[in-house]
């Protein structure tokens, strides 16, 4: 039997995100071949009728899986009854900036449709914050929409994991799906902590890890973790606009691993509020490496943390503490 459609809310939909995101989305991409899905796009008035124009192009797309497309700069018709809510809408940084710059433009957005979410959303809607600086967004969001279950509301740190893998896998030139099990800790930020102590790599006699196929532990400790933390910058610099077709993807896989579950064996990284894992201040946005199943993550637990380790995912913790303050400054 077929079934039944779900909605999905992209905020910020008439921007370069958007752009690359909701044909993905109506294609399937995020939630499967054979789930159906009505689109909400959300922009401010201005971009209306950029809005309309997308709209337009999703109708002349034919997409067999999409069965309705609301646009609109009302937010509480974009929010209402949606099962996933990809929040994109805000502003990009540019060259030279860091993502936190943009905080004061951001996060009062967040604050503002925290509550159109939790007021008009679908019970359980799954929230996914990707417009900058994501963590501490989401944790606006999270904290002014009180009634929305902590659990489901996540930020995008899967494009610094695809990054991850991405590096290593150009490093010992293999395809990328035979790496795994990268993490990034924290925030997603020139503070994130890129760790590949438990990552591994496939080959004819199983799985290695990756320090003993790179044997390179210097350029493992050293470059590999600068070139992940700095890869938004160094495609602003390239393109003179930040990443979006990697950024769209990697808020497919997000949402698609969250809802259908990640494979046996395999872990990615997710933006959730901690519960204190690993030492990590509780009710932080922090990126982890996480499992999904029946529609729900988990923490990975026991991993072994060295010291090296302990002093970068500390270091990112104590800048989403420092952004937090920020950020209330911002609303006051
Ligand atoms: N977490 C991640 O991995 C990544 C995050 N980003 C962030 O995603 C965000 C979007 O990036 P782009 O699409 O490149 O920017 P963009 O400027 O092309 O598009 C943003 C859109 O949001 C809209 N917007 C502004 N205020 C809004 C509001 N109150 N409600 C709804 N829509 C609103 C704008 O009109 C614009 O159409 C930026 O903050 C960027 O830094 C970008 C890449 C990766
Ligand atoms: O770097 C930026 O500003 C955009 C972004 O978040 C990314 O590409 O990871």
């Amino acid at each position: 039997m077929a079934k039944n459609p779900m909605r999905v809310l992209v905020t910020g939909a008439a921007g370069q995100i958007g752009y690359a995101l909701v044909p993905m989305i109506a294609r399937g991409v995020m939630l499967g071949p054979d789930q159906p899905v009505i689109l909400h796009m959300l922009d401010i008035e201005p971009a209306a009728e950029a809005l309309n124009g997308v709209k337009m192009e999703l109708v002349d797309a034919a997409f067999p899986l999409l069965k309705g497309v609301v646009a609109t700069s009302d937010v509480v018709e974009a929010c209402k009854d949606v099962n996933i809510a990809v929040m994109v809408g805000g502003f990009p940084r540019k060259e030279g900036m860091e993502r936190k710059d943009v905080m004061s433009k951001n996060v009062s957005i967040y604050k503002a449709q925290a509550s159109a979410l939790e007021k008009h959303a679908a019970p359980n809607c799954k929230v996914l914050v990707v417009a900058n600086p994501a963590n501490t967004n989401a944790l606006i969001l999270k904290e002014f929409a009180p009634s929305i279950p902590e659990k489901n509301i996540t930020c995008l740190t899967r494009l610094d994991h695809n990054r991850a893998l991405g590096q290593i896998s150009e490093r010992l030139k293999v395809h990328v799906s035979d790496v795994k099990n990268a993490i990034i800790w924290g925030n997603h930020s020139s503070t994130q902590y890129p760790d590949v102590n438990h990552a591994t790599v496939a080959s004819n006699s199983g799985e290695k890890p990756v320090r003993e196929i790179v044997a390179d532990d210097n350029w493992l400790n050293s470059e590999f973790i600068t070139t992940v933390q700095q890869r938004g910058a160094a495609i602003i610099k390239a393109r003179k606009l930040s990443s979006a077709l990697s950024a769209a993807s990697s808020a497919c896989d997000h949402i698609r691993d969250w809802v259908l579950g990640t494979p046996k064996g395999t872990w990615v990284s997710m933006g959730v509020h901690s519960d204190g894992s690993y030492g990590i201040q509780k009710g932080l946005i922090y990126s982890f490496p996480v499992t999904c199943e029946n529609g729900e993550w988990s923490i990975v637990q026991g991993l072994k943390i060295d010291e090296f380790s302990r002093a970068k995912m500390d270091a990112t913790a104590k800048e989403l503490v420092e952004e937090k303050s920020l950020a209330y400054s911002c609303l006051n």
